[in-house]
């Protein structure tokens, strides 16, 4: 294979083909293909239930892959180690699980990956600065995340993905139960990490201001892809939601 070839086959943040997934022994996933290319935008459509959580928790290792191929930066998913590399914004859920903690100390957690066990040192101590700098929380470090409204927690999961300096950005449905504007604040961040170089995979219902940054839309339906849309910004066809 040629060297250049090669390259471009390891530089693809994320790869998936014919994945299949099985969830309580029935098959969610039934032949799933998606790429999210260097610096793409890629929403992940569909109805409820249609897999995107699934693909998106087998692309970041949570449900296991019973078929087909998927691969981070070329490598396969069950051996992949650099975490370092992905940022995951699962979807709506407690940022501290129940454990009193302040806003920065759980953006402090996205950095676990790269600090091994090392202590928190100035350069992870700026990507957190940064991070909540980005979400528009610096102001609320100190809090505890049980005082935050549902919208600036969801800001605080998306900062914990950030503080990590990911090359690959995986958010499940980050606008749900977000009002416009912290929608438009998570606009604005995302075009920043864009500027950067950041690739990402987004899950949404609706586009709402991400529309203008989305540069391809994979629809699911029933596990299977059933469109998939080049997108320019502001072309997107509504229709497909
Ligand atoms: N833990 C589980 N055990 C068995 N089935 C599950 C489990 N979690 C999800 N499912 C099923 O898998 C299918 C896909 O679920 P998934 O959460 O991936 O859909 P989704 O497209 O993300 O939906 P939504 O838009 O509602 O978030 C659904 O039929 C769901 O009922």
């Amino acid at each position: 294979m040629e060297p250049a070839a090669d390259s471009a086959i390891a530089e693809t943040p994320l790869a998936l083909r014919g994945v299949h997934a099985e969830l309580g022994g029935r098959p969610v996933l039934r032949g799933i293909d998606l790429t999210v290319g260097p610096g793409e935008v890629v929403a992940l459509l569909g109805a409820n239930g249609s897999g995107k959580s699934t693909a998106v928790r087998a692309a970041v290792g949570q449900v296991p892959v019973t078929g087909g191929e998927l691969a981070l930066f070329g490598t396969p998913v069950r051996r992949f180690r650099d975490w370092r590399r992905v940022g995951y914004v699962p979807q709506r859920s407690t940022a501290a699980g129940g454990v009193p903690a302040t806003v920065r100390e759980v953006v402090s957690a996205g950095r676990l990956a790269r600090r091994r066990l090392r202590p928190l040192g100035r350069a992870d101590r700026a990507a957190v600065d940064r991070a909540l700098e980005l979400v528009g929380l610096a102001d609320r470090s100190g809090d505890p995340v049980e005082a935050l409204s549902g919208g600036q927690h969801q800001r605080v999961l998306i900062a914990r993905a950030l503080a990590g300096e990911p090359e690959l950005l995986i958010m499940d449905e980050p606008l749900a139960g977000v009002d416009l504007a912290s929608q438009r604040i998570l606009a604005d961040t995302l075009r920043s990490q864009l500027a950067q170089g950041v690739s990402t995979l987004v899950v949404l219902h609706e586009l709402g201001p991400l529309e203008p940054l989305i540069t391809r839309s994979v629809s699911l339906s029933a596990g299977l892809v059933e469109a998939t849309n080049a997108c320019h910004p502001h072309e997107l066809e509504t229709g497909i939601l």
